[in-house]
């Protein structure tokens, strides 16, 4: 499970130049970025709507926003790969402010 986001990198950077019309992937890449941050913008409301929904329901409305989610990630993980940037980018990212107090963060900007 921990090794998905390396494997499905790998079928989004082939998918890239594979054949728009038997691909979901390679039709995102196809329409170009405006298509892909439409897709993203689209997902992520979503996702905030099936929160909204989590908050009072029950285990459908649960499992509808692990879904949402799963959407968005992808979603943005097409965005990554048509710029060039590997999802391993973001993990060290997330690594780097591990431990890291997002106050003191703040304050350390101003
Ligand atoms: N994880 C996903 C994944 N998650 C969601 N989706 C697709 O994302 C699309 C967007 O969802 P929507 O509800 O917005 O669908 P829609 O209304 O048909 O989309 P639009 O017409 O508005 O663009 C759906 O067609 C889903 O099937 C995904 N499509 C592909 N993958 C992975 O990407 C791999 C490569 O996919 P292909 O490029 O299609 O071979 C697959 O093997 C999977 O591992």
């Amino acid at each position: 499970m921990s090794d998905i986001l390396e494997r499905l990198e790998a079928v989004l950077d082939e998918r890239r130049h594979a054949d728009p019309q038997s691909s979901y992937v390679a039709s995102l890449h196809h329409k170009g970025l405006n298509k892909i941050l439409e897709k993203v913008g689209e997902e992520a409301t979503e996702a905030l709507l099936a929160a909204k929904d989590a908050e009072t329901g029950g285990e459908a409305e649960r499992h509808a926003l692990v879904a949402e989610t799963a959407d968005l990630w992808f979603h943005s993980l097409v965005m990554l790969s048509h710029l060039d940037i590997s999802h391993r980018a973001v993990l060290e990212e997330l690594a780097r402010r591990f431990g890291m107090s997002g106050l003191d963060e703040k304050a350390a900007r101003q």
